[in-house]
């Protein structure tokens, strides 16, 4: 097998739940893809993109959550040499990378250690910026969040998602053009040639700086029955948390609880996700929620290695996340000190 002699490594970013994993999902059916190692760095107590993508092998990479511009900038770092030290062994093959971000993270940091790290700028290449934006809920993101501003911003060629979901677009077009002018706009439905063809020739013409939003910490609460929240920022007050539900659920019960709870509290609720173990069922569903916006729920094929229990991951900014713990366990029914089934 031949080995490129500088490894292109392509950023794909874009902003929470704009369908970075469903794209990703896509391109890698592509044949120009079969040889793609993937870096998935997920923002949460518990990661769960890497169940969500179906292509589980060795070339799948799940790094710890944390944010991505800051304090996993030396992980990324590690975990690319890490690989490149696998194919000198022979142990792997790939001959691109890409580096799923969080939705919340800046990318220019990660660009920033691809080009001035000693060993990775001898191995690796960039192999362009993919942004993924949001056709529904892209303009509200980018008046309210500097990160979906600098996504855009640092993209070589930007994906737009959800048309079919949205209507007329020539605004968002013109409010993108606006942040910046030089990247392709190209839709998801597109084919993976037109996403991803000469993506690896385009480079941005905006200059990397510094990351304006260092400072992020991290600290864990752990409660029992595996609720977690911990802050991104205490300044923005970006908070996740996660239920896990050892037993299934009802169905009927638990959607009319979304729905509810993103019609009420969608503009605080960034993003929801989760496997669920549904009452009667032998397979989990997945399921996805964007601001006000719940997507059309997904049967696996299979469970995730590991427990089958239910685990649901939010990201919120200015709600209480044991107002939703609480509403969660009263609707299902749970008791919400142990989250067993109430008598
Ligand atoms: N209708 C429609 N739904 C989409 C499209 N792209 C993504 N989705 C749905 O949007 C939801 C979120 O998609 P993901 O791919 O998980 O988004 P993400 O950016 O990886 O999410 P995070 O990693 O949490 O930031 C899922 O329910 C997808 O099925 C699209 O083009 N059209």
């Amino acid at each position: 097998m031949t080995r490129p002699l500088m490894t292109p490594v392509t950023l794909l970013t874009g902003f929470l739940g704009s369908g970075k994993t469903t794209l990703l999902q896509k391109l890698l059916t592509d044949p120009d893809m079969a040889r793609a190692a993937v870096l998935i760095n997920e923002f949460g107590e518990i990661g769960l993109d890497h169940q969500l993508l179906d292509r589980i092998d060795d070339n799948v990479v799940l790094m710890k959550s944390g944010c991505i511009c800051c304090t996993v900038r030396g992980e990324v770092a590690d975990a690319l040499i890490n690989l490149d030290e696998m194919r000198a062994r022979g142990e792997i093959d790939f001959d691109r990378v890409v580096i799923e971000t969080t939705g919340l993270a800046d990318p220019y940091p990660v660009l920033q250690t691809l080009q001035a790290h000693p060993v990775l700028r001898s191995h690796f290449r960039s192999g362009g910026v993919l942004t993924t934006v949001d056709a529904v809920n892209a303009a509200a993101q980018m008046n309210h969040r500097a990160e979906a501003v600098r996504q855009i911003a640092a993209a070589d060629r930007i994906v737009l998602t959800k048309t079919d979901l949205a209507g007329d677009v020539t605004d968002l077009r013109a409010a993108l053009a606006r942040v910046n002018p030089v990247a392709r706009v190209v839709t998801s439905d597109m084919g993976a040639s037109d996403i991803l063809g000469d993506l690896d020739a385009v480079h941005s013409l905006i200059e990397p700086d510094a990351c304006g939003t260092c400072g992020h910490h991290h600290d864990g609460d752990d409660h029992d029955h595996g609720h977690h929240h911990h802050h991104h920022d205490d300044t923005l007050g970006v908070v996740t948390f996660s239920l896990t539900v050892e037993h299934p659920l009802d169905w009927t019960d638990f959607g009319i609880w979304l729905t509810l709870l993103l019609h009420r509290y969608g503009d605080r609720i960034f993003r929801v996700k989760g496997i669920l173990a549904i009452d009667g069922e032998d397979q989990p569903v997945a399921v996805h929620g964007v601001q006000h916006l719940v997507h059309a729920p997904v049967h696996m094929e299979h469970w995730p290695d590991g427990p089958r229990h239910s685990r649901l991951v939010f990201i919120l900014e200015g709600i209480d996340p044991a107002l939703i713990r609480r509403s969660f366990h009263a609707f299902m029914r749970l008791d919400d000190t142990t989250g067993a089934k109430a008598a």
